[in-house]
């Protein structure tokens, strides 16, 4: 028996206690997962291939329902972030940004401003008239990001937003993740396969494993991303912690 509640907003946007998965060919994606997203707080997923990130992710954005075990999901408005920025083609970057909130029914001065905003947020106010052919894979990314933030998300479901970028734009996109946060101060679940990044970015990372699918431990970062973009961050600390995970999944 499993139940989904719609609690009223609270501090946590998702709790999992006791949530399993199993598919409808008999296969257990997910043995019992016991998580909470906290509202404000970037929480990243490291894991190796098929250990149920994303069946994760899907089940927190109420996408995916689970088999057993109690999920409660408080936060309003959601909003996904994927590997592929799967823009219109033939729809300009500002007709892109304003998509999202115009199928919630947004009001259309409203969608404009929201996106105008997020485009400023990105860096791309410049580009608004531009065509999806016209830009570069980060560039894209950035549009794929102002979309989702110009529908105003308390969480962000991110899967593996920045693996198909270059080391070096993808780098800057995680810089990029961090200041988004301090200005919008959104709560995040941040699948990523790159351990470095999912230190660089969370407050928290969560270590999975397979067979089944299970969380090994939830590490709480010694230097997390701070509202303050002057409060330093403890390099050695986070370089330890990017050795600790290393050693967690290797040990799984
Ligand atoms: N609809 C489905 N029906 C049956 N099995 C599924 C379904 N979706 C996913 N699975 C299986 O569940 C397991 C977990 O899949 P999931 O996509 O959540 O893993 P993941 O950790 O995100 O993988 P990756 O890192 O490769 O993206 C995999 O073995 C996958 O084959």
């Amino acid at each position: 028996m499993s139940t989904i509640a719609k609690a009223p907003p609270a501090t946590e946007l998702v709790a999992f206690a006791g949530v399993t998965k199993t598919y409808g060919n008999g296969f257990t994606a997910l043995a019992p997962i016991d998580l909470t997203i906290g509202g404000g707080q970037i929480v990243s997923i490291v894991g190796p291939s098929g250990c149920g990130k994303t069946t994760l992710l899907r089940m927190a954005g109420g996408l995916s329902s689970p088999t057993s075990g109690e999920l409660t999901i408080s936060s309003e408005r959601n909003s996904y972030v994927f590997q592929d920025p799967t823009l219109m083609a033939w729809r300009s970057v500002l007709a892109n940004t304003e998509l999202v909130s115009r199928i919630r029914k947004v009001p259309r001065p409203e969608c404009r401003r929201r996106a105008i905003e997020a485009l400023r947020l990105v860096g791309l106010e410049n580009v608004q008239k531009s065509l999806p052919r016209e830009l570069s894979g980060g560039m894209k990314m950035r549009v794929s990001l102002a979309r989702a933030l110009a529908s105003e998300p308390e969480l962000m479901l991110m899967d593996e937003p920045f693996a198909a970028l270059d080391e070096f734009t993808r780098d800057r996109m995680a810089d990029e993740l961090i200041r988004l946060w301090r200005e919008r101060g959104f709560g995040a679940l941040f699948i990523t396969h790159s351990i470095r990044e999912a230190v660089k970015i969370a407050h928290e990372i969560v270590v999975m494993a397979s067979g089944p699918g299970r969380i090994v431990e939830v590490v709480r970062s010694p230097s997390p991303p701070q509202a303050d973009q002057d409060a330093p961050r403890d390099a050695d600390a986070l370089e330890e912690t990017v050795k600790y995970i290393g050693s967690r999944l290797a040990a799984a």
